[in-house]
């Protein structure tokens, strides 16, 4: 097990680059096993997600080789595997794997994914999907049998504009018989990614990024080159660092677009930052911050995956700010490790005040999921004193060298096996 040890109190300054999006990332690499030659995919980010499914596709016999931030995949010889062993709930994203070997093999049997304890996270939506398509579907000690004789397309409608029901349902689709609708898709830029992926490779797809996706199933696919999008979490999370603890931080290698929401509570706050389309320069530290309150909602609201780390600055704004919760109301593992950091936290169902300005003191934090990890490397950051954080795979899992990045700014960061 490792720990972070970070010393606070340094002021940031410099230039970071965001890697590739973890939450493209981890769909397009299952996407890529529905072609019949080797697909090629740059930016992936260097993350233990990235890892994980890497290691499941080799237990599916595919021949998948990374150099620097290149993936090859190749799944000519691609075998049908019962996915079954614990490398399953390392990640969240796992589960795109049923879409994409129902898609392929009219059959996938897989256990249940992990990812982070965010609150109850169901699938029900991702398994109606495949229903509507043909597909039935079994459930025994953990473990899903999806099998379909033929796979036809369908209109379904998505109760929930669920970004994993979404994408699931597309990589089954994509060659089923005939049109598939989904509507109340997710309009995240993931999904996008995703789909201009999938296009590459021969898919019949339109409208992505919009609330109606329709699908012309095709009888096959075929390798491709992609160059995958950049994180709009990592970004957002190193425009938060930024306005917290840094002086001028050029945050390179981002999509403004993707950030407006987070951009917009930034400059009500009181932030600096001069904008271009594909970096960002954010003046940070500043006195008389206002406070503010947030909601977080399906793109292009604010991202439920920026809630906590944002947390972490309005504890440093004059008054008391609202973070209302939409997605996952029970996300606040937070609070309570920042709390113990001298913030003034109040937590209520789905929702949590923040009454600033509070001084932060390091001690020692456990990160309860990723962005949690994000939450208290920022406030660690902030803090006086040393603060030792645990749990760090969680944060592993979602942030490419996030040690690195922050030493070349100036931080003092120290990485300790337990
Ligand atoms: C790997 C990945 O991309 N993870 C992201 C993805 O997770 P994930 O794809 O799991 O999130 P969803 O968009 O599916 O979930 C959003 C909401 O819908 C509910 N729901 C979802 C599916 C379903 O079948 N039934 C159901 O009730 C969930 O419980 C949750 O309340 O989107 C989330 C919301 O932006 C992000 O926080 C995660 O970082
Ligand atoms: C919740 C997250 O990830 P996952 O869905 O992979 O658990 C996240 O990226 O914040």
């Amino acid at each position: 097990m490792e720990k972070i040890i970070i010393e606070g109190g340094h002021e940031l300054n410099g230039t970071v680059v965001i890697s590739g999006a973890k939450n493209a990332a981890v769909a397009l690499i299952p996407a890529a096993i529905l072609a019949d030659s080797k697909v090629t995919i740059s930016g992936i980010p260097e993350i233990s997600d990235i890892d994980y499914l890497s290691n499941l596709l080799k237990e599916l016999n595919c021949d998948i080789k990374k150099e620097n931030n290149i993936l090859q995949i190749d799944p000519t010889n691609l075998k049908n595997t019962k996915l079954v062993k614990d490398s399953v709930d390392k990640l969240r994203a796992s589960y795109y794997l049923m879409g994409a070997l129902l898609g392929k093999f009219k059959k996938a049997i897989i256990r249940s994914s992990g990812g982070c304890y965010l609150g109850p996270r169901p699938i029900d939506l991702h398994l109606k999907g495949f229903e509507a398509l043909g597909a039935e579907i079994e459930y025994k000690d953990d473990v899903y049998i999806i099998t379909a004789k033929q796979l036809v397309g369908n209109t379904i409608y998505l109760d929930f504009a669920s970004v994993g029901a979404t994408i699931n349902i597309l990589l089954a689709a994509v060659k089923a018989q005939g049109r598939t609708i989904i509507e109340n898709a997710a309009k995240e830029p993931e999904i996008i990614d995703i789909v201009n992926l999938l296009t590459k490779m021969g898919a019949k797809i339109q409208g992505a990024g919009t609330d109606k996706i329709v699908i012309d199933g095709v009888e096959t696919l075929h390798g491709c080159y992609h160059e995958m999008i950049p994180d709009r979490i990592e970004a957002g999370t190193f425009l938060i660092i930024a306005a917290t603890v840094g002086r001028k931080i050029e945050i390179k290698n981002i999509i403004s677009h993707h950030l407006e929401a987070l951009i917009s509570k930034l400059i009500e706050i009181g932030i600096q930052m001069d904008i271009m389309e594909d970096s960002i320069i954010v003046y940070g530290r500043k006195n008389n911050l206002k406070p503010v309150n947030v909601m977080t909602e399906i793109y292009p609201g604010f991202a439920t995956d920026l809630q906590q780390p944002l947390t972490v600055l309005l504890t440093q704004c004059h008054g008391t700010s609202k973070v209302v919760e939409r997605i996952y109301p029970e996300r606040f593992g937070h609070c309570e490790q920042l709390n113990c950091m001298g913030a003034k936290i109040e937590k209520k169902e789905g929702e949590c005040n923040i009454i600033g300005p509070t001084q932060l003191y390091g001690t020692v934090v456990y990160a309860t999921d990723l962005r949690c990890g994000a939450a208290l490397i920022i406030a660690a950051l902030l803090a006086n004193g040393s603060t030792e954080i645990n749990n760090v795979y969680h944060i592993d899992r979602g942030y490419a060298n996030i040690d690195k990045k922050l030493i070349s700014l100036g931080a003092v960061i120290e990485r300790k096996i337990r």
